[in-house]
C-alpha cells in the first residue's frame, strides 16, 4: 500500500500540480501535495521500522540465503506475522527482498546493518534520547530553547550519557563512523607539513585524528582531548585502527587547561553549543595557543547570501538545536563569535559536498 501510494505520488508529481482530488466539503483537495506531505511525515514510520529491525538484529540471523520468516522468527523470538508484516514493510526501501512467499534474503542495504558500525547510526538515530528529544519541536521553536530536562530528563546530552553508558557507546562508535566516511573530503583541505605537536579538542574515539596522522608522518604527538567518560570507553576499545601515537587526554574544554600545540583541531564541537557557550570554548583554547600556533575548526558553514543554495546543514541546524540548544553557523556568524572571544579568522576552506564540514582557521588575535 505505501509503496502504492509513494508510486501514485511520483506520477503525480511529475505531472505537475495538474491532479485535483476529491472534494472534501466544499474545498478541493490536491492530491500531489497531499501525497508529498503523507510521505514526509511517513519518515516516522519508516524509521522506527528500521530501528526495530537493527534493535532485534535481524540482519544478523538472516542466513546469506533465502529463509522463511517463520524459521527467522523463532529465532529472533517473535512473532512470526509480525515480523513478516515489517520485512515486507521495508522491503519497499530495498532493505530485505522477499523471494517467495513469506521467504526473506538480504540486499546490499540489508547487508550492511550486519556491521555494527551501520547498525550503531540507526541505533543512534532512532534511539531512546533521539526518539524523545523529538517529542515536542514545538515548545523549542515558542521558547528560543530546547528543554532537555523535560525531553530526557537531563541537563545535558552528555550528563544523559554519564547514566546511560550504552547509548554514549553507540553515539561513540556513529561519531567515529561518520568521521571515517568524511575524512577524505576533510583530512587534505589541512596544512599539517610543519606540525610537531596537534591537539584534537573532544576528539570522541580518535578517528580523525588517525586520518590526519596517517598521511602526516611528521607529527609527533598527538593528543586526544576528551571527557573523563569518553577516555574510560576508549580503554574498552573503540577506533580499531587507532594511531599508536595518539595519547587521551581527560579534561573539560570549558575549564580545564588545553595542552600546548602547534595545531588545534576541533571537528563538530562548536555545532554542539550556543554563541555564549561557543566563546567560552575559544577563549579556552585561545589561552594555551601560542604565537603562530592555529585551531582548525571543522564545521558546517552556511549560505550567508539568501540566494545560496542551503544543504543539508541546515536540517542539522534544527537537529543540534532540539538535542543541545546548538546551531549550525553562517561565516558571518562565526566571525561574531570570533570576535567575542578574542580570536581571529584566517583562511577558510569551504568543502563541494553540503554534508562535509569546511575548515575555518583560527589565530590569536
Ligand atoms: C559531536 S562529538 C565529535 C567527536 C569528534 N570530534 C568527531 O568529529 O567525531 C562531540 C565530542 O565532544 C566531547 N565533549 C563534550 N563536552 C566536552 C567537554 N566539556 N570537554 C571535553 N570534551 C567534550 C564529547 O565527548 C564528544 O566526543
Amino acid at each position: 500500500m505505501i509503496y502504492y501510494l509513494i508510486t501514485k505520488m511520483i506520477e503525480t508529481q511529475s505531472r505537475g500540480k495538474e491532479t485535483q482530488g476529491g472534494q472534501v466539503g466544499s474545498g478541493k483537495v490536491d492530491s500531489g501535495p497531499v501525497m508529498f506531505l503523507s510521505q514526509i511525515c511517513d519518515g516516522l514510520e519508516k524509521s522506527r521500522a528500521i530501528y526495530t529491525v537493527c534493535e532485534l538484529d535481524v540482519a544478523n540471523q538472516l542466513e546469506n540465503k533465502p529463509e522463511p520468516v517463520d524459521k527467522l522468527a523463532k529465532e529472533i523470538g517473535c512473532c512470526p506475522d509480525s515480523l513478516y508484516r515489517l520485512m515486507r514493510a521495508l522491503t519497499t526501501l530495498e532493505i530485505f527482498k522477499e523471494t517467495d512467499d513469506r521467504v526473506f534474503q538480504h540486499t546490499e542495504l540489508s547487508e550492511k546493518l550486519r556491521d555494527q558500525r551501520y547498525r550503531d547510526l540507526v541505533l543512534l538515530h532512532g534511539g531512546p534520547l533521539s526518539f524523545n528529544s523529538w517529542r515536542d519541536l514545538t515548545s523549542t521553536i515558542r521558547n528560543g530553547k530546547s528543554d532537555s530536562n523535560k525531553l530526557f530528563g537531563k541537563p545535558s546530552v552528555w550528563e544523559y550519557f554519564k547514566e546511560h553508558r550504552d547509548e554514549e557507546k553507540i553515539y561513540n562508535t556513529a561519531m567515529t563512523t561518520y568521521t571515517n566516511c568524511l575524512a577524505s573530503n576533510i583530512v587534505g583541505i589541512g596544512d599539517f607539513s610543519k606540525c610537531e605537536t596537534i591537539c584534537d579538542i573532544g576528539g570522541g574515539q580518535g578517528a580523525f585524528l588517525t586520518h590526519i596522522l596517517k598521511s602526516n608522518k611528521n607529527i609527533k604527538n598527538a593528543i586526544n582531548f576528551e571527557q573523563h567518560c569518553t577516555v574510560e570507553c576508549n580503554k574498552q576499545g573503540g577506533c580499531p585502527e587507532r594511531d599508536q601515537r595518539i595519547k587521551d587526554h581527560p579534561g573539560d574544554f570549558f575549564t580545564d587547561k588545553i595542552p600546548e600545540a602547534d595545531i588545534y583541531i576541533m571537528k563538530s564541537i562548536l555545532h554542539n553549543w550556543t554563541d555564549d557557550q561557543a566563546v567560552k570554548v575559544l577563549k579556552n583554547v585561545a589561552n594555551s595557543m601560542k604565537q603562530g600556533s592555529k585551531l582548525y575548526v571543522y564545521d558546517i558553514v552556511l549560505g550567508n547570501e539568501k540566494n545560496e543554495q542551503q544543504g543539508v546543514g541546515v536540517w542539522l541546524d534544527i537537529k543540534m538545536f532540539q538535542l543541545m540548544n546548538g546551531r549550525e553557523r553562517s561565516l558571518k556568524e562565526f566571525e561574531k563569535i570570533a570576535r567575542e572571544a578574542g580570536v581571529k579568522i584566517g583562511n577558510v576552506q569551504k568543502t563541494p559536498q553540503s554534508f562535509s564540514p569546511s575548515l575555518i582557521e583560527f589565530q590569536k588575535a
